[in-house]
């Protein structure tokens, strides 16, 4: 037998062998010294293996969760391929449970009190979103602000969301809708097969977001090339990225694509400024929102350059394409599959259009389409487009008597359980609108479930914009469109692309509604 094979570490140490196992032949040439360094190395990293189980049940404590973490990578395979059913049940397993990769040590809270509690602590747990957001928006973008600086900016912003200037949108939006909802049956014209929406309605939301932002301000090229390259933007959303932005990798290409979008935007910022100099009449948020800067009753920071206004456009754009497109194509595909709801859509729009089609939409119009509102609002509840956000605890955070959360670990609201809690949404997997309609029924005296937007000073600041424009597009197509749903094995399966789509993208066939 080769000695060498069967020689043992004790062999070159003076002490008595704790450890014997066979050193296999490649080492064979190493010198007394060099297994002493080995031995050594080894010794290290065992240690610290050890130590990162001691650290991570320390943390965990009693709280549900594997017992011992993968090692280095922890859940990290998980979080590449994030599925509903996994995500459940580490909901499920507890109203807090731990998870850990790359030795982030992350609390998921799955009920309403402790989602809320999170949400509504500024003082110790602030959003942290993925990491790579902060490379594609920029360290400097105001939504990484916190405390009080992030409540004086979000105080100045509000003036784009108001009722006022929400009415200055519709029309941009029924104009872009129409035009969109029109190639759709020009598509499908040509090609009878139904087609997923995936990709079409993310298109239609683009274009409405850059229209209403900008107005004409932004050319629909632009447009066009902002879409073209945003999904790139979307791709780089996951938890863990690649840490350096080196060509090639998403966040890179992600970069690449907030540059095209960011072009755009200032030179769109730059021509409001000079539109609204020149006495021009608002027609969008930005000229929305120079008018406001330049109000004499107007308290806040007054100057902005056109990069600092480019960059909060471009925050609007990151915060809403997947969340807003999400919450589209369910819409679509939840009215395709209840007609009877569809029908009743129908009667609101022929009541409220007073059987007039063509008549432009505006604000008092959408006001008054009450059964409308309540299927957008049913649609987002049983599939919320954004299912959690990362937040970070910034110090110790006694969430509850017996568990407080280690300073630095991640802590992730989840708004599932909330929005499927059937004591206050009877058979919560059912799409039935008509919960909205009662104000004593459950739904509407529990508005504190109704995590679809946040809660707390982060809350989404354009939820009505979006629910408003989600009920746009409904309506319109309502009124323009009859459509099928394609069922197929993956249709009622989620995608989980940052938010939550369909897995077949929603494939659904178009013809131009017959009238009765
Ligand atoms: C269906 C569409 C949308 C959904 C489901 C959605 C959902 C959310 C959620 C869950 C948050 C985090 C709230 C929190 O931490 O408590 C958020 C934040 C935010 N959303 Fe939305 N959102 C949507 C559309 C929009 C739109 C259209 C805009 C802008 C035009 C927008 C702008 C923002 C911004 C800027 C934030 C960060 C606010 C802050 O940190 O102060 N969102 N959104």
């Amino acid at each position: 037998m080769d000695r060498s094979a069967s020689a043992s570490i004790a062999s070159f140490t003076a002490n008595p062998p704790l450890y014997s196992f066979p050193v296999p032949s490649f080492l064979a040439p190493l010198k007394a010294e060099s297994f002493s360094s080995l031995y050594t190395t080894l010794a290290i990293l065992a240690s610290l293996l050890v130590l990162e189980q001691a650290v991570y049940r320390y943390k965990k404590r009693h709280l549900p969760g594997a017992a011992w973490t993968i090692p280095l990578i922890g859940k990290f395979a998980d979080s590449m391929a994030p599925s509903m059913e996994a995500y459940k049940r580490q909901w499920d397993s507890g109203a807090l449970s731990a998870v850990s990769v790359f030795n982030i040590f992350i609390v998921m809270a799955s009920s309403n009190d402790y989602a809320r509690k999170i949400l509504n602590s500024p003082s110790y747990a602030e959003p942290c979103l993925v990491h790579s957001a902060k490379q594609i928006l920029r360290p400097e973008n105001w939504v990484f602000l916190t405390g009080k600086n992030h409540i004086e900016y979000r105080r100045g912003l509000n003036a784009l969301f108001t009722r006022k200037a929400l009415s200055i949108y519709v029309g941009i939006q029924e104009a872009i809708c129409r035009k969109h909802l029109t190639r759709w049956l020009e598509i499908q014209e040509k090609n009878p097969n139904s087609q997923p929406i995936m990709m079409t309605a993310r298109h239609l939301n683009m274009e409405t977001s850059l229209g209403v932002f900008c107005g004409s301000h932004i050319p629909e090229h632009a447009a066009n090339a902002i879409n073209d390259k945003y999904w790139d933007i979307t791709q780089s959303l996951e938890l863990v990225n690649f840490p350096l932005a080196l060509p090639g990798t998403k966040v890179y290409k992600a970069i690449q694509a907030r540059k095209v979008a960011m072009h755009w935007l200032e030179l769109a910022a730059y021509k409001s400024k000079i539109a609204m100099a020149n006495g021009g009449a608002p027609e969008c948020m930005l000229d929305e929102w120079v008018l406001s800067l330049a109000d004499p009753n107007y308290k806040g920071r007054k100057e902005f350059s056109d990069t600092e206004m480019a960059m909060v456009l471009f925050s609007f754009l990151f915060a809403s394409q997947d969340a807003m497109s999400s919450g589209l194509i369910y819409g679509f595909q939840h009215l395709a599959d209840h007609p009877e709801v569809l029908a009743k859509v129908r009667e609101e729009q022929d009541r409220v259009r007073q059987g007039n089609y063509a008549k432009p939409l505006n604000m008092d119009m959408m006001v008054q389409m009450t059964y409308l509102q309540a299927v957008v609002k049913e649609s987002m509840r049983v599939k919320p487009p954004v299912l959690m956000v990362p937040y970070k605890a910034t110090r110790a955070f006694p969430i509850s008597d017996d568990y407080t959360v280690p300073a630095n670990s991640m802590v992730i609201p989840s708004f599932f359980n909330s929005l499927h809690d059937p004591e206050v949404y009877p058979q919560p997997e059912e799409f039935l609108p008509e919960r909205w309609l009662d104000p004593e029924g459950s739904a509407s005296k529990n508005p504190k479930n109704y995590l679809v937007f946040g809660s707390g000073p982060h809350r989404c600041i354009g939820l009505e914009y979006a629910s408003m424009n989600i009920a746009l597009v409904l309506a319109t197509a309502s009124v323009m469109l009859d459509w099928e749903h394609d069922i197929t094995p993956q249709s009622y399966l989620s995608k989980i692309i940052a938010t939550v789509f369909p897995k077949d993208g929603c494939r659904l066939t178009f013809k131009p509604r017959t009238l009765a």
